[in-house]
């Protein structure tokens, strides 16, 4: 507990306020169903505490119990019956491996888990020609941005393993096949502009493929 002296109750009441309202925003999208999806943030810039959500709760409701703190290894840093995420050690894997990210988020939505099925086999999916590619500070004409896709293992150190040897730095995101996707930032913003873009090239690659009819 005496990594908790470093931070103060505001900031800690911070943290959990960005992410009562980050949850709330993506649950009104409709992007935790059936209790899926975790956030995380950092408590504060530089150290290693972590405010992430419970494991198992509907994250579309708004409760006291939602929110935990936790170190770098996805342990509890107060005396709480709270469990974190099943999946923190995915969220610590993110954070051990890029340094300036203060922020990840989990989703599952449908066209996230149709593209990480489509193209799961390919490890990867790419797109290019589309303007919210600068969404990711891709400002290049022609830019093109491939998120790798990795398989959706039951065994949750084994999934976190994966995806930080699949993680690129200049990719903020991950697709778990049939799951759902990992995507973070160096703040809250760019974790959600992030996972905003991502989300808008997905439904439009199944789109058009249907309307291609190729799906
Ligand atoms: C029915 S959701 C299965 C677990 C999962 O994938 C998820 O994102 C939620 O797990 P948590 O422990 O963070 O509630
Ligand atoms: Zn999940």
């Amino acid at each position: 507990m005496d990594t908790l002296k470093n931070v103060t109750l505001e900031d800690i009441q911070a943290s959990f306020s960005l992410l009562r309202e980050m949850k709330k925003t993506f649950a009104t999208r409709g992007w935790f169903p059936a209790t899926s999806g975790n956030l995380s943030i950092r408590v504060r810039p530089g150290l290693e505490i972590f405010a992430i959500t419970s494991s198992g709760k509907d994250k579309s409701m708004d409760t006291p119990e939602d929110f935990l703190i936790i170190d770098v290894q996805g342990k509890p840093l107060t005396t709480t019956a709270l469990k974190p995420s099943a999946e923190t050690l995915i969220h610590t894997a993110v954070y051990e491996s890029i340094p300036d990210c203060e922020a990840v988020f989990h989703v599952h939505t449908v066209p996230n888990n149709l593209i990480s099925e489509l193209y799961g086999d390919e490890g990867e999916v790419i797109f290019k020609g589309q303007e919210l590619i600068k969404a990711f500070d891709l400002w290049e004409q022609d830019a093109s941005i491939s998120i790798p896709i990795v398989e959706n293992f039951a065994d949750i150190p084994k999934l976190a393993a994966e995806i930080k040897k699949s993680l690129k730095f200049e990719v903020p995101g991950v697709l778990i096949r049939n799951h759902g996707i990992y995507v973070w930032g160096d703040s809250d913003f760019s974790a959600k502009r992030h996972l905003e873009a991502f989300e808008f090239l997905f439904n439009y690659h199944i789109r058009l493929l249907s309307i291609q009819r190729k799906v």
